[in-house]
């Protein structure tokens, strides 16, 4: 299944946020958009994943998704969004009930994400006894559980210290490491260049708000042999800085005039 962004221009009132953005996404691979803040990230994932219709162009899927696939596209977001009342087991069960699934089929399924996830022996665990990293990897678990095509992922590693997310990045290296075309897609919304290029297959940059595919950088290396000290990378971070330092000092700088005027 490919997810396409076809055009697509969004407004919030008389505020411009989105101008003509057109990509596509398919099994196994990483689209990672990056930008100034406010550029419309946000609003350009919420759109995609049919939250949000946009007030030109369109978000539409082509072909079939995964076999038995419950959610074809499913967010996975900053703040975990976990129930403090259920456990690991618990939160994952909850997005397969009221599907018509047999017992046995959830706890298959149940089974097969906590181990993908490395929480097996966690299951019986309840969020607030989790580190961080470990409640956004119950976040994925249940985005995994619903078999979907592509994971539309927000700041997903942005609440987590620095080692967590390098632990985290590792996970999330091997989800989309298939190359069926029941493969695992991703777009993924992040500030952090470092993780741009250390996950993704294309890296779309906006421009400020309203936000314009400005450069589309590709990256071929393969995506598990990536180190995220290896020099290369490390330039391609720099050079993708470079072509959105402008464009954030003066998004800064918008931000930090409308805070004077509200203030
Ligand atoms: N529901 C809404 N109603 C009105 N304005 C909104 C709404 N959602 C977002 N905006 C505005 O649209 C612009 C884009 O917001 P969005 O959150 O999509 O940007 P972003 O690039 O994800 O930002 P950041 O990098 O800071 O997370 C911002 O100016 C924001 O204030």
């Amino acid at each position: 299944m490919q997810l396409i962004a076809d055009h697509i221009a969004h407004a919030y009132g008389p505020l411009p946020v989105l101008d003509d953005i057109s990509f596509a996404v398919g099994p196994g691979e990483v689209v990672a958009i990056v930008g100034p803040s406010g550029c419309g990230k946000s609003t350009l994932l919420r759109i995609l994943g049919g939250l949000e219709k946009p007030q030109a162009g369109r978000a539409l899927v082509a072909g079939a998704p995964p076999s038995a696939s419950l959610n074809p596209l499913t967010f996975v977001f900053q703040d975990f969004a976990l129930l403090p009342w259920r456990t690991v087991e618990g939160n994952v069960r909850l997005v397969l009930e009221g599907h018509g699934l047999t017992q046995a089929a959830m706890d298959e399924t149940v089974r097969d994400v906590l181990s993908r996830t490395r929480l097996t022996d966690f299951a019986r665990t309840y969020p607030k006894q989790l580190s961080g990293g470990m409640r956004q990897r119950v976040g994925i678990a249940r985005a995994l559980a619903v078999r979907p095509a592509l994971l539309l992922m927000d700041e997903p590693l942005s609440a987590l210290d620095a080692q967590t997310r390098e632990l985290l990045m590792d996970d999330l290296v091997e989800l989309v490491s298939g190359d069926s075309a029941e493969a695992l897609g991703m777009v993924y919304v992040t500030h952090n260049l470092d993780e741009a290029v250390r996950l993704a297959d294309r890296i779309l940059v906006l421009s400020r708000r309203p936000g314009r595919v400005r450069e589309t950088v590709t990256i071929t290396a393969d995506r598990r042999a990536r180190r995220s000290d290896d020099p290369g990378l490390v330039r391609r971070a720099r050079e993708l800085w470079e072509l959105i330092r402008a464009d954030a000092a003066e998004a800064d700088r918008e931000l930090a005039d409308v805070e004077t005027i509200d203030g």
